[in-house]
This record gives C-alpha cells, structure tokens and sequence, in this order.
C-alpha cells in the first residue's frame, strides 16, 4: 500500500511554514516539564484526564510514569534495536523504506524544512500494514518481528489511554481516537521507528554543526518517545514563545515515557492542544559522545479518518491526505 493516491486538495500547511522559520542554535531555558502518574487509572481517570488536558494545552511536552509498560519491555526493544543497526550496510539496504511509504529503513535521508541538511541518524518504521518483505526474518534476527509487534501494541493501548482522556475533555466520546486508529485497518497509520544517531566520539570537528535531528513538530497526534537514561539531547521549544528562540532540555529518565502532542492532535483540537517544536542536537565536548538511541510511537490516525475539529477551525482533511503531504515535505522535496 502507498502514500500517492489523493482524495482532497492540498490546503495550506501552516505547520511546515512554522518548521522552516526555526534552525539556528539559539539559546537554552530552564522550563519544567509535567511528570503525570498513571496508576490505578481507572480509579483515577478524572484526575489524570485534567493533569494530561494542562500539560497539553500549555506546551504540549510531558513525561507519564506508572503508565503500564515495563522497564524491562522497553530494555528489550532498545536491545532489538540495537540488534538491527549493528547488521551490516548491505544487510539493513534489503529492508530500505520507499519515498512514499511510511515502513522500512533510511540512512540519513530525513531532511527537516527547518535545517535543509539530512539528520545525522539511521531509522527503522515499523507500520502494520506496509511491512512486506521488510521484517528482518527468523534467521537473521529471531525474535525480532514478534518482540516488536508486542511492543507496537503496547504503545498503541497507552496511546489510547491518553487519547481517551482528550476525547471526553473535547466532547467526543471516549472510545473515539481507538476507532479511529483501529490497529485492524488496513488504513492504520500508526508508526513504531527505532532510531540510531550515530556515534560522534571520531568525529571531525564540523561534523558537529550537524543535527541529530533538525527542529520540527511531529505529524501526527501523539507522540510517545522512549529515551535511555544519559543519552540526552532532546530539546523542546513552545509554540507561544518560538521567537524567543530559547529550547530546553529533555533529560531521559528510565522507564518514564516523554509524549508530545502533533500537529493532527493540534488540527484536531481548534489548536486547543499543543504541537511543540522540538529537535535532537549534538553532543558537546565533555558530553557522552556515544551512540544514541530513542524509540518513539508516532500515533496517528487511519487514513479514512476525517480530520475536523468540534468548533470546525479548519477545513476537513483526510488523515490519508495530511500524511502525505507532511511526509512528501521530508523525503520527497529537495532541499538546497
Ligand atoms: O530521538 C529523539 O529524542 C526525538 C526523535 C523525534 O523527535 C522524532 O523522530 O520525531
Ligand atoms: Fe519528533
């Protein structure tokens, strides 16, 4: 299944506009980033559904704890990880994503509207209904498909749990995001990518003007990021005061999850919730220069799925649509 079939015209994209104003350095502020626990959820739904709606529509950054998935899966999927990016370069070309899908592995090839050069990192999509030929088999990585298909569900059903709560606060019913990201669809959009920033401890000095990752809002609803504690990097800069050009830091915590709302929560909401810009940099000297690795959930909605907020602040889009074109904005277009 592709990405090039279009149903309704393009509209104009305020959040690319918005990635390509911010690529420069900037400076750095302390802000405080919301840490929301999740136990006992059912009990404690009321609650946890006003500390996630404050955290969202503030800066649209938050970390949850308690939140259901253990240490121990999410050690697994960094080791699976791992695993896949040490395979040799002719090895990993086999399973090489295609411009206009959104599942395989590309080196290097992500380049963000806000810095015009590719992101120094390797990545691996996972999406349920595009893996053709493109899981590692038996032999070359046994336990890998099924490790990570656990693991694609598990974030799915956290994801839901977040999304339930900002459905009944936008007066849609609770159930509303699962059926619209219904994992049987064959229209599911939701994405597990591994990603591997490459080691710069033998880098040469201008290497490091690079980005790990060029400073962008995500696309899609919700974002639910798996770090490793040390591996830093992660910085976030809100809506509300992108002139100020000044980011903060993510510091990982182990087994906390960071979320972020996207661009088709923000779309979905009348703007109500926030899609944050954010960016992975360079290591500086005196900082661990190791590899770095992350594994974010991109949860976003099936591609029949019509994008139309409560108040109708803009015009209906197909999920299918607004992928497309985000993802052409990426890999498709050429940068100078
Ligand atoms: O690796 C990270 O910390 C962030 C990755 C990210 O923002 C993305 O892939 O959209
Ligand atoms: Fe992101």
């Amino acid at each position: 299944m592709t990405l090039n079939t279009k149903t309704t015209p393009d509209y104009a994209m305020e959040e690319l506009k918005r990635e390509a104003t911010i690529g420069s350095m900037g400076t750095t502020s302390a802000r405080s980033i919301p840490v929301i626990d999740l136990s006992d959820y059912e009990n404690r739904r009321s609650q946890i559904a006003d500390d996630l709606w404050n955290a969202a529509t503030k800066d649209g950054f938050f970390q949850v704890i308690n939140h259901g998935i253990s240490l121990e899966d999410i050690d697994s999927a960094f080791a699976e990880a791992k695993r896949f990016f040490a395979l040799p370069m002719s090895k990993k070309e086999v399973f090489k994503k295609k411009p206009t899908v959104n599942a395989g592995w590309e080196y290097c090839s992500q380049v963000r509207p806000s810095t015009g050069t590719p992101d120094n990192k390797e990545s691996y999509q996972i999406t349920l209904p595009e893996m053709d030929n493109l899981w590692p088999d038996e032999q070359l990585l046994p336990g890998f498909q099924e490790k990570l298909l656990q693991f694609e569900e598990d974030n799915w059903q956290l994801a839901m749990k977040i999304l339930s709560c900002f459905a009944e606060k936008l007066g849609f019913e609770k159930d509303f995001f699962a059926e619209c990201c219904k994992r049987s669809s064959l229209g599911y959009q939701c994405t597990l990518r591994l990603i591997h920033y490459m080691s710069m401890e033998n880098a040469k000095p201008e290497d490091f003007k690079q980005w790990r990752a060029g400073a962008h809002s995500d696309f899609d609803c919700l974002t639910l990021l798996h770090l490793r504690e040390g591996e830093g990097g992660l910085q976030l800069c809100p809506g509300n005061e992108i002139e100020s050009n000044a980011w903060t830091e993510v510091v990982p915590v182990a087994g906390a999850v960071t979320c972020n709302i996207g661009d088709m929560l923000m779309r979905w909401s009348d703007d109500k919730l926030k899609s944050t810009l954010h960016r992975v940099r360079m290591p500086q000297p005196g900082e661990y220069l190791g590899p770095r690795l992350s594994v974010p959930f991109f949860c976003q909605a099936n591609r029949e799925a019509v994008i139309e907020g409560p108040e109708g602040k803009y015009p209906p889009i197909t999920a299918e649509d607004y992928i497309y074109q985000r993802l052409h904005a990426n890999f498709v277009q050429k940068h100078k």
